[in-house]
């Protein structure tokens, strides 16, 4: 059995999937912290993976960029594969001037520019939030490797080129911690579909200072966000 988007059969994915945008950021996760991982899925290049992880198995899946490609991996690897746990792990945009590039962050609920949560309560607003046992666990399993992090608001957006920057000033003054494509999608798919849904990043960039992490780094802070999210599953 396969979607449109997905060519892995019935029981290739286990409950647990891990979501980086980047297809080639998935091979990375599978070849360097899982044990016998396979490739279950290539549709277009977005690979998927399943492995396991301290003896439990585990799947990576990228999600592309933005809430649509987001949207269609997680309602397909729900709704046709019986994935139970979606955990983004993607990289932002620092907001908030206490955040630091290299940071991780924890999104507690998602704001967005995207219209597909109103849409799904008829026009309202919908507080897109991640299930509080998955954040919980996220927490606990970073302060165990004794990486502090930042939880809160995140916003998810269609633009990644901004063309009102003064508009990240205004989200800094709501107490928003980043930026991000994602997050509040994915939230909103895994309500729909009552399954859970989490998100934590590495902060690769800051939207208002301008300051980026150089490429050499990236994999580092990136590995240890890919390591707390496997120590809390
Ligand atoms: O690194 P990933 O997970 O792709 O996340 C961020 O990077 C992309 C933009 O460069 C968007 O997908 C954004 O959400
Ligand atoms: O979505 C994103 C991710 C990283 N940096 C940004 O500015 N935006």
């Amino acid at each position: 059995m396969s979607t449109p988007h997905i060519n892995a059969t019935l029981g290739d994915f286990a409950e647990t999937v891990l979501m980086p945008g980047d297809p080639l950021r998935a091979k990375y996760i599978a070849e360097n912290f899982l044990d016998d991982a396979k490739q279950v899925t290539g549709v277009r290049n977005m690979f998927g993976f399943t492995g396991t992880y301290k003896g439990k198995p585990v799947s990576i899946m990228a999600s592309g960029m933005g809430i649509p490609s987001m949207s269609i991996y997680a309602r397909e690897l729900i709704c046709s594969y019986n994935v139970k746990n979606l955990i983004r792990i993607g990289t932002c945009g620092g907001i908030g001037s206490d955040i630091k590039i290299r940071d991780v962050i924890f999104a507690q609920g998602a704001s967005t520019d995207s219209n597909v949560n109103r849409a799904r309560v008829r026009g309202y607003d919908f507080a897109a939030i991640a299930d509080f046992g998955l954040l919980e666990n996220g927490v606990n399993a970073a302060r165990n490797l004794g990486v502090n992090v930042k939880v809160g608001n995140v916003f998810t957006t269609d633009t990644f080129y901004q063309a009102d920057s003064t508009f990240y000033a205004d989200l800094d003054k709501l107490g928003v911690l980043a930026v991000d494509m994602e997050t509040a999608g994915l939230y909103g798919v895994a309500a729909e579909y009552g399954v859970k849904a989490m998100a934590l990043f590495t902060v690769s960039d800051h939207v208002i200072t301008g300051e980026a992490t150089p490429a050499e780094e990236r994999q580092n802070t990136f590995n240890e966000m890919v390591k707390i999210a496997l120590e809390s599953i």
